[in-house]
């Protein structure tokens, strides 16, 4: 099972993502695109990636605004796992 990380590795893993805040035991982040069609061309690429980390994040879909947040259910909180996935995330929001 994957490590859970302790505060200051969640505080160092933060300061390499800007976009991202913590909340309790997950990792949050908001990205307002462009178009609706836009915000689903995000959500079906991070959706890729997590099927094949099977690692999935919770998204919340508003007109063109997504919310995700990261925890690692199986650990109980926040590891390698969701600083990975949140980097991928980044990815994909920078690539439209
Ligand atoms: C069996 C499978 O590996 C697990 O159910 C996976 C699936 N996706 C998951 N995603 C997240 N975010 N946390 C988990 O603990 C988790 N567990």
């Amino acid at each position: 099972m994957a490590k859970l990380l302790n505060d200051d590795e969640i505080v160092a893993a933060l300061t390499k993502l800007p976009y991202w805040k913590r909340e309790g035991d997950s990792l949050e982040r908001t990205a307002e695109l462009a178009s609706f069609p836009q915000a689903i061309q995000v959500v079906n690429r991070v959706a890729e990636i997590a099927e094949s980390a099977d690692h999935h994040p919770d998204i919340d879909i508003r007109w063109r605004t997504l919310t995700f947040r990261l925890s690692t259910h199986s650990a109980g909180g926040l590891t390698e796992k969701d600083v990975s996935l949140a980097t991928e995330i980044d990815g994909v929001v920078d690539a439209l």
